[in-house]
């Protein structure tokens, strides 16, 4: 399709370790991605950044080298609001996927309905500057009580210096909220400050509010190695994403985020991701809530 790939962005770690934490049975991937291929699902226009094409079937491959039984596949802003790829996924998935689309209100009822019917259960709001340009907030509140009869949820990802101003629009949405990758928390602020308890008052008092505790690569000041010399990575995240799973049990799920869109000074190793689990949900209880309970509730049931 002659889409040449954002210069400075990472593949995906090629040959992911085998994971020592053992997924529980049914364990679902809830966040994660298929790029292209561009040849036969161009990327979109307004795209701020070409990614590397990332197909299901490489997706699948991953799933089931993990241990994982199913995925939800997040339409990425790459994509636009041209959700055939990650439907095409679903489609070929066997029951074992669902998605998240992004949709404009020009989005028909036969096109949400056909949606619905590959398996998509949620639409997906980007706050993230870097990523879209401004969506005007009336056009999202349409789109919001367009899916809320088809029992869809909306998914939200922004920036925690974005969470005050967004705050009346979210704690306005009509559905289920999920909120990507804690609403980016600093972690190099305290777990108890200011800035993460107006994320944690947003959860607890929005009963609605689900978040995904992903993307510590993302999130990490430390990086890969550990801050103190332990084997487990991502150190300076653990604190915020243990808290939300220790608070809200019931309402947090956890993806890769593979192929890992935008980053540029490292890629994770897959498997050192799903080791980093046990030091997030510490229990087996939480773990099967975390990765099984929750996310059947929320996608299959
Ligand atoms: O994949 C992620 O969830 C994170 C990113 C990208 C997207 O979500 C996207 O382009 O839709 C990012 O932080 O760059």
């Amino acid at each position: 399709g002659g889409f040449t790939k954002t210069p400075g962005w990472l593949d995906w770690y090629t040959g992911p370790s085998k994971p020592t934490f053992k997924l529980p049975e049914g364990a679902v991937d809830a966040h994660c991605h298929v790029f292209g291929p561009g040849a036969e699902f161009p990327y979109a226009p307004e795209r701020k950044y070409t990614p590397c094409d990332a197909s299901k079937q490489q997706l699948y491959a991953l799933r089931d080298h993990l241990g994982f039984d199913k995925n939800v596949v997040v339409q990425a802003t790459c994509n636009g609001a041209d959700n055939r790829a990650m439907v095409d996924a679903l489609l070929n998935s066997n029951g074992k996927a669902r998605g998240v689309a992004t949709v404009k209100r020009s989005v028909t009822d036969q096109e949400l309905q056909e949606m619905h019917a590959a398996g998509v259960r949620g639409v997906r709001f980007n706050f993230v500057k870097r990523l879209v340009d401004f969506t005007p907030k009336d056009e999202l509140i349409e789109i919001a009580n367009r899916i809320k009869p088809l029992g869809w949820h909306v998914v939200i990802y922004f920036e925690a210096v974005d969470l005050p101003e967004l705050w009346d629009f979210f704690t306005a949405l009509p559905t289920t909220v999920v909120v990507d990758h804690m609403g980016r928390p600093d972690v190099t602020k305290p777990v108890d400050g200011p800035e993460f308890e107006l994320f944690v008052k947003f959860m607890r008092e929005h009963p609605n509010v689900w978040s995904k505790v992903t993307c510590p690569e993302r999130l990490s000041v430390a990086g890969p190695k550990a801050l103190d010399g332990e084997q487990n990575a991502y150190r300076d995240v653990v604190p915020f994403a243990k808290r939300i799973v220790d608070t809200f049990p019931d309402r947090v799920l956890w993806g890769t985020d593979w192929p890992h869109p935008n980053l540029k000074d490292h890629m994770p190793d897959d498997g050192l991701l799903v080791d980093f689990i046990p030091h997030i949900a510490t229990t087996p209880e939480l773990q099967k809530k975390l990765l099984v309970d929750n996310p059947t509730r929320l996608y299959w049931s």
